[in-house]
């Protein structure tokens, strides 16, 4: 007799989605011509909890990174808000303007020529909608496009003679955020106290060499009657930390201590960093993962470009030791990134409580785990 085939969570993130398909009907619009909103897009009113735009002392932090106290800023806004903008990075803005016309001339492409690209239902790269569309009873007013590694193989499908100039400038920002990805995160392990020694994987130079990544390019079109439609539902990222490029149409908001929708209001060549579910693990608690979304605008286009970072593939995510002791027990249960995603497939917005140990006496509680968000 056969001995039943084994299990075994993916080393590869084109993988990950082997064993949870996702078969989604890429959308058929082509928004730009539309008058109203269909019913197939049309969501109810999105006041779920109130909005406002980000000002004054009640502001999502800027941090400068030249500034000599930014571990302890840094630290700070993880803790109080799970995300910043982060100004005098060192991202150079001819890169940032490359990547953004490089992403509009992949979106003004005929939907036809970006299907070509469409991306499998059980793959990761591609063209299509949110993979967390599946969820929903109702689609999204927005486009992905979905980079793991090298773009080439869809950057053919839609551009056969000329392909070069998109893929070098992805490969160069997936590069350079890297790299940038790699210090943010150290400033933010040094705020909790973490050294070299506590992360064995980050390698032996410490500059996570191995560290995986996605990038993500979002588009949303100009929408007739935007209080009736949803850019990209509220979510928490299932990356150690996430690193945004938004163009200058504000739409990204973020759930203020529960209870109010804050806009993260775009800032010309600043990125926002927000801290997501594998951090939350690390962390235990400490920095929790922020629930944001995108709305959509009556006028104007809208781009994001999300690095999504997260650790070695063959690496268990779990507390650390450090910040354990007997008045913190571990919250969470070791994850690999690949396991995450799979829970997350499964689960979404409850994914984190499902890797949950127990339910501390006082002290954490996860403002993320709820799926209160009104989806209809
Ligand atoms: C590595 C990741 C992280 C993913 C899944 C997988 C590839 C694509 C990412 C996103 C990008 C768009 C929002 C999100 C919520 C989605 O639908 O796809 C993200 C999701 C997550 O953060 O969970
Ligand atoms: O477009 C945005 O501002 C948000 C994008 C996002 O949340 C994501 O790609 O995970
Ligand atoms: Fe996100």
């Amino acid at each position: 007799m056969k001995p039943p085939t084994e299990y075994t969570m993916p080393s590869r993130l084109a993988e990950v989605y082997k064993a949870h398909p996702a078969y989604l009907h890429h959308n058929h619009l082509d928004f730009e011509s539309l008058r109203e909103v269909p019913e197939s897009h049309a969501w109810p009113p999105l006041d779920d909890y109130p909005s406002r735009d980000s000002y004054g002392a009640e502001s999502v932090p800027v941090i400068d990174l030249a500034d000599p106290n930014s571990v302890k800023l840094v630290g700070y806004a993880c803790k109080t808000w799970g995300v910043f903008q982060v100004t005098n990075h060192s991202i150079s803005m001819r890169l940032l303007d490359n990547i953004e016309s490089e992403g509009q001339r992949l979106f003004s492409l005929p939907r036809q020529q970006k299907l070509k690209a469409a991306r499998l239902p059980d793959g990761i790269s591609g063209y299509g909608v949110a993979r967390i569309s599946s969820f929903f009873p109702k689609l999204m007013w927005s486009e992905g496009f979905t980079i793991v590694g090298s773009p080439a193989e869809h950057a053919r499908q839609l551009w056969p003679q000329d392909f070069s100039s998109f893929c070098d400038a992805m490969e160069e920002y997936e590069k350079e955020m890297k790299q940038f990805a790699g210090r943010l995160l150290w400033l933010i392990l040094s705020s909790l106290g973490i050294n070299k020694e506590d992360i064995k994987w980050a390698g032996p130079t410490g500059d996570f060499g191995d560290a995986g990544a996605v990038l993500q390019l979002n588009s949303y079109p100009a929408c007739p009657e935007p209080n009736r439609a949803m850019g990209l539902a509220a979510h928490t990222d299932s990356t150690l930390l996430t690193v945004l490029y938004q163009n200058s149409t504000s739409g990204l908001q973020v759930l203020r201590d529960g209870v109010e929708w804050v806009t993260v209001t775009p800032i010309k060549g600043a990125l926002v960093i927000n801290v997501g579910d594998l951090l939350h693990i690390l962390s235990n608690g400490r920095y929790p993962s922020i629930l944001h979304r995108a709305v959509v605008n009556a006028t104007h286009h809208r781009l994001s470009i999300a690095y999504l970072y997260g650790p070695p593939m063959n690496v268990q995510i779990s507390p650390l030791s450090k910040l354990v002791d007997p008045s913190h027990p571990p919250l969470y249960r070791p994850v690999t990134w690949s396991e995450y995603l799979d829970a997350k497939a499964q689960h979404f917005n409850k994914a984190l409580s499902s890797v949950r140990l127990c339910t501390p006496l006082n002290g954490f509680v996860d403002m993320n785990n709820n799926n209160s968000v009104k989806v209809g």
